[in-house]
């Protein structure tokens, strides 16, 4: 288990800290769409500013590489702060330099300060050292809660822990504990569930996963990959021929480790793939030439939910299906709803998953539901954060 220090191990009081937060969320039009993520951090930004520190927020917006992008300003996420926190949030222009300086210089214990898009600086991404040090001069104690960019090594992210005692926010902490306590001691049986659009994107969690479940349930459009190792015909499905071979490796690992590996049995065809299309249900070894899975079929998404409702620990990553178009929503919906009422503990590993879940008015009934899209999936690969690495060990 990591064992990194929080803002519960420090004192704060009268101390300026650069507190790196992932403020990373949907705007259209210039409106925030999704504020879940603004939300995520409210317990730390209140409890450094309740306990009398000078908050300084930091964030990164959108991928602005490198330069000033007047769409990606923080501008309407300060407003948001501003309402959720329910005091004044001043929000800078700048992320460095004499009017970050000035306006830091007058802060009183409690105020809160947000920064501009820390990726407006070439330096960010590069994780330079002088943009890292600038950042650090800003402060004496340095916050990260940023668990959605905890998987870049970037300035604000990385390298300002070099020059501060580094410590995790609420947030963090919390998605460590939880996703670190079901890869290293989970209630069983441990059950995962992995989807979305392709094997390349899951090879690691699914060969790290394979190491350390009870049941492994596949769907969405990369189960067609394993159909077409088990020798099946998949017709238009997405499959990755590069990776056929290394769908049955996983097949013949999954044997060696005693893990029950769950693999589509049946499907929702469609003669295109548009959300009029016409469909059917097929068994797995029936795809009709022309047709392609968009969803995993009403045989298999029972024989998951059985398993899910059977099970103490459950880890989800990525739909089952096509589940923007309601008629490819039902497996996931399915898969939902079972992870919903099980008794076990469920964890829903960010992006698309949170995004299903929240589409099916569920996300309440979830456990955890991880603010990383990205970083919980490389977390669930084994690898190291980097913005985790960097805080101080307790
Ligand atoms: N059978 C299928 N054929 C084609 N696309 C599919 C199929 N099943 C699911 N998808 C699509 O896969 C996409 C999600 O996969 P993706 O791997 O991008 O996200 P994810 O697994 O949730 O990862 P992240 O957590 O990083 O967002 C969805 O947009 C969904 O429509
Ligand atoms: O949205 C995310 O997953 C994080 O905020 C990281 O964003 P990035 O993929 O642009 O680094």
């Amino acid at each position: 288990m990591i064992r990194k220090k929080s803002i519960n191990d420090v004192d704060v009081r009268g101390k300026r800290v650069f507190c790196r937060v992932d403020f990373n969320v949907p705007q259209e039009g210039g409106q925030i769409t999704d504020d879940t993520r603004i939300r995520a951090a409210l317990p730390t930004v209140r409890k450094l500013s309740e306990d009398g520190a000078q908050v300084i927020l930091a964030s990164h917006l959108g991928r602005p590489k490198g330069k000033v992008n007047e769409e990606m300003r923080m501008t309407a996420v300060g407003q948001r702060l501003s309402e959720l926190l329910g005091r004044e949030v001043t929000t800078l222009r700048k992320s460095v330099g004499p009017e970050v300086e000035q306006a830091v210089g007058g802060m009183k214990n409690g105020d809160v300060i947000l920064l501009e898009n820390v990726r407006f600086h070439e330096g960010e991404e590069k994780n330079d050292p002088g943009l890292a040090k600038q950042f650090a001069a800003l402060a004496d104690l340095y916050v990260n809660d940023a668990f959605g960019a905890a998987h870049r090594a970037h300035a604000s992210t990385a390298g300002i822990a070099d020059h501060l005692p580094a410590v995790s926010g609420l947030l963090m902490e919390k998605e460590l504990d939880v996703l670190g306590k079901a890869l290293a001691d989970p209630e069983r049986p441990f059950t995962a569930i992995i989807g979305g659009a392709k094997v390349k994107d899951k090879i690691g969690v699914i060969d790290f996963l394979l190491e350390k479940v009870d049941h492994l349930l596949l769907g969405g459009g990369l189960s067609y990959t394993f159909s077409r190792a088990q020798g099946h015909d998949t017709g238009n499905s997405l499959v990755e021929e590069d990776k056929v071979d290394l769908a049955r490796s996983f097949i013949e690992k999954a044997k060696e480790k005693g893990v029950e590996l769950h693999l589509p049995v049946d499907a929702v065809v469609a003669s295109e793939f548009s959300a009029d299309a016409e469909t059917k249900v097929v068994s797995i070894d029936s795809i009709p030439a022309g047709w392609m899975g968009l969803d995993i079929g009403p045989q298999t998404a029972e024989e998951y939910a059985d398993v899910i409702g059977r099970s103490k620990t459950i880890l989800w990553n990525g739909p089952m299906g096509v589940f923007e178009m309601d008629a490819f929503a039902d497996g996931t919906r399915k898969v939902a709803e079972a992870s919903a009422e099980t008794d076990g503990y469920t964890i829903i590993g960010g992006g698309d998953s949170a995004a299903a879940v929240e589409k099916f008015g569920l996300s309440e009934q979830m456990d955890h539901i991880s603010t990383g899209g990205g970083a919980s999936l490389e977390f669930m690969e084994g690898k190291d954060l980097p913005g985790v690495s960097a805080l101080d060990d307790k």
